[in-house]
């Protein structure tokens, strides 16, 4: 798909994996942003939060009075992706945060989804695999990073992908959650499917 011209995406780029977003993006003939300020935000279409380590990149966030913004951002019709640690952020509730956090971690919250950190091992149980997403057809080689894992769905959350029997890919409205890095495979048919959701017209 060729994105429309004024196809704008952000990725946060406070940690993490966003150079790699960035890339894949601009393959496809997107416009693309750093994020790291509010400002930065203003007329982008959609945001991209990456993988990297959600504790980090949540006390960044607080560090540059992100938090809000981005919230406004998606209430105003900005789709939002969350790859790994970014999936974490996006989730009404997180599960598994460490216990020097008093097992509770800041997220966005706005994307109805129990998340586990960590779920799938320690880094050595890092693994990649070709995951079938229906809606995409042939397999996806989706690479697993030290992987949350979406525990449960809410009412209006698609279910798009899971890895043995494990929820590792949802949707709903205009947001996206993956367990797993697209952005680290040559493979940019999921990173087509947001600039898809992003450019579709905000109703009203
Ligand atoms: N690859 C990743 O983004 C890992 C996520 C990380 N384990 C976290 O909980 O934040």
């Amino acid at each position: 798909m060729t994105p429309s011209p004024t196809t704008t995406i952000g990725v946060l780029a406070l940690q993490g994996a966003f150079r790699e977003h960035r890339q894949r993006l601009e393959a496809l003939g997107a416009r693309v942003r750093e994020v790291r300020l509010p400002t930065d935000l203003s007329g982008l279409d959609g945001l991209i939060l990456p993988g990297g380590e959600s504790t980090t990149i949540a006390r960044l966030m607080t560090d540059f009075g992100l938090w809000d913004p981005i919230r406004e951002f998606h209430a105003r019709g900005g789709a939002l992706w969350g790859t790994c640690a970014g999936a974490i952020l996006l989730a009404r509730e997180v599960l598994g945060a460490p216990p020097q956090f008093g097992g509770q971690q800041d997220s966005l919250a706005v994307m109805d989804l129990s998340v586990r950190r960590n779920a799938f091992g320690r880094q050595v149980d890092s693994f990649h695999t070709g995951l079938d997403i229906p809606e995409l057809g042939a397999p996806f080689p989706a690479v697993f990073i030290r992987a949350p894992v979406i525990e449960r769905v809410g009412e209006g959350v698609e279910v798009l992908a899971r890895h043995e029997g494990r929820i590792v890919l949802a949707r709903q409205g205009r947001l996206l959650a993956s367990s797993f890095h697209p952005e680290l495979t040559p493979d940019t048919r999921l990173h087509a499917l947001f600039l898809k959701m992003a450019a579709v017209p905000v109703p009203g």
